[in-house]
């Protein structure tokens, strides 16, 4: 299957793919990687992979619905059959939406559904949350509120600042995002009457993870 990822930043997850797909844990290959910012340190992750990258700056289309016309053009270029958000930062236009229609994911870095949005680590310290995690869903209209497939927990510690929970949250994507990716190269994972199926039975798997435990799965 033909993967484009699309990044707006350092690409950790993004290399988690890149690699998933290396050691064969993702059937499938990433065609392309598109990014909103030229500066992204993902673009290198790509071209060090000798994967095609593209930069579709928002800064040039300012109108939303040009922007995503613009993006749809380079996409689709590379024939995709899936397109994995990678900490892109954009919000997307139903038009954009509809045409990737169920298939299209996202991580999003909260137990969704909370948290939608952006600043998700410092409202859970803020809010002084004993748990927090990582969500992968598919890609709706609604912002960050398509249908979840997997989450990972992970625990918050009172001294914890940003920096030190987001990478905890990292180490969970890293795991959970090639999975889900997989399941839908397999044709395992669709996206049907609004809700997320996987075998045939509605989701989500509350998988849960925490720093010393993988994330449980449902049986292969
Ligand atoms: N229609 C949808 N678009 C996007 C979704 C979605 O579920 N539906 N997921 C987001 C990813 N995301 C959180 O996971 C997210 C990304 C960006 C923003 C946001 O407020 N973006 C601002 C610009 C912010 C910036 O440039 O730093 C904006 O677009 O004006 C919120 C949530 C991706 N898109
Ligand atoms: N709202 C979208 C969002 O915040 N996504 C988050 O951006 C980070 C990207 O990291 P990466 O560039 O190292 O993969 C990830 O933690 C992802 O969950």
């Amino acid at each position: 299957m033909n993967l484009v990822v699309l990044i707006s930043g350092t690409g950790s997850n993004l290399q988690a793919v890149i690699d998933a797909c290396k050691s064969g844990k993702i059937h499938g290959r990433v065609a392309a990687v598109v990014s909103n910012r030229a500066d992204a340190y993902g673009l290198k992750r790509a071209q060090a992979a000798d994967i095609h990258t593209a930069v579709i700056s928002h800064q040039d289309h300012p109108d939303r619905a040009q922007y995503d016309a613009a993006l749809i053009a380079e996409i689709d270029r590379h024939q995709p059959d899936l397109l994995i958000m990678a900490g892109f930062m954009r919000i997307l236009t139903p038009a954009f939406v509809n045409h990737y229609a169920g298939r299209m994911l996202n991580i999003h870095p909260s137990l969704l559904p909370k948290y939608q949005g952006l600043h998700t680590h410092q409202r859970a310290l803020d809010a002084g949350d004993s748990e927090h995690g990582a969500s992968v869903h598919f890609v709706t209209e609604e912002l960050d509120g398509g249908p979840v497939i997997l989450q990972a927990k992970v625990p918050v510690f009172a001294d914890d600042t940003v920096e030190e929970l987001a990478q905890r949250v990292h180490v969970q994507e890293h795991q959970i995002y090639p999975l889900v990716i997989n399941w839908f190269c397999q044709q395992r994972l669709v996206m049907k009457e609004g809700k997320a199926w996987l075998d045939g039975e509605c989701l989500p798997v509350s998988g849960y993870a925490s720093d010393d435990d993988g994330v449980e799965q449902p049986a292969e």
